[in-house]
């Protein structure tokens, strides 16, 4: 049995009363969502709706920010980052931060953790390189070539897959589709199946409704900073004037 202080019953992650501050100006305005152990959670909303902050105030990347973080059991609101990330919630930020003189090989090398349990003592997802070149056949192809010789839609995917090199029981995901090619989205979509597949929980960053319906159980709606509508997937397909009022369809 591990020590993890939480059961299974709970929310994995339970955010409460977020609040987030840039300078003077407020971002966050009362955000509380919550993701349980299995769920890919879609937040969604325009450009400048407040995504990426609220994954940044989750990881304790704001300098001012108020309310509770809760992941597996724990309060981690007053945690720095690194220790948030080495617990097991996992980062990809929307500004895919490679090191661009790495190359594949040795990015991934750099993501590398532990493997993890759950708290019956099951093991939980742990990968591999080579699981990880199964997930994105592209950078196998490339093991050697440098950060800053890939695509924007390589480097995408390499930071996903560092991640990945955690272990993390939920990945945060900023817009993985945002500004890739076609192909490189059909494989994130891929991908994420394939996480909740093998039991990883995602919070999932995203404009498209088309992109969140293929791999998304529930979403939340931002707009400036307050949700303004939750529901499963479905709910918000139908709901045509939340679609129209706080998306771009
Ligand atoms: N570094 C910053 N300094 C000041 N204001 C910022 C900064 N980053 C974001 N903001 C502001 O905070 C608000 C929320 O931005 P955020 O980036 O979280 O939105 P988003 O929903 O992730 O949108 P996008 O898809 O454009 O990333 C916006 O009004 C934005 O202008």
């Amino acid at each position: 049995m591990s020590n993890l202080p939480w059961n299974t019953s709970e929310p994995l992650l339970e955010v409460k009363g977020l609040q987030a501050w840039y300078a003077a100006a407020q971002a966050l305005f009362d955000v509380s969502l919550q993701i349980r152990q299995g769920e890919v959670v879609a937040l969604m909303g325009r450009n400048g709706a407040g995504k990426s902050t609220t994954m940044k105030t989750i990881m304790a990347m704001m300098s001012r920010r108020a309310g509770q973080v809760r992941f597996m059991g724990q309060d981690i609101s007053a945690w720095p980052t690194h220790d948030i990330a080495s617990s097991g919630l996992g980062f990809v930020p929307e500004d895919r931060r490679i090191f661009t003189a790495l190359t594949v090989s040795e990015n991934l090398l750099v993501g590398r953790q532990g493997a993890r349990a759950w708290p019956d003592g099951t093991p939980a997802p742990y990968w591999t390189v080579e699981q990880l070149f199964e997930l994105f056949p592209n950078l196998r192809d490339m093991q050697q070539r440098l950060g800053s010789q890939m695509s924007g839609g390589e480097q995408q995917m390499l930071t996903v897959a560092r991640s990945l090199m955690g272990n993390p029981y939920l990945v945060l995901l900023d817009e993985p589709s945002e500004g890739v090619a076609p192909v490189i989205v059909e494989q994130m979509a891929h991908m994420i199946l394939e996480l909740k597949a093998r039991g990883v929980s995602i919070l999932l960053s995203e404009q498209n409704l088309h992109f969140a319906e293929l791999v998304c159980d529930r979403a939340y709606v931002l707009e400036k900073g307050v949700i303004q509508y939750e529901g499963t997937m479905a709910e918000l397909d139908a709901n045509e004037s939340v679609r129209r009022a706080y998306l771009s369809v």
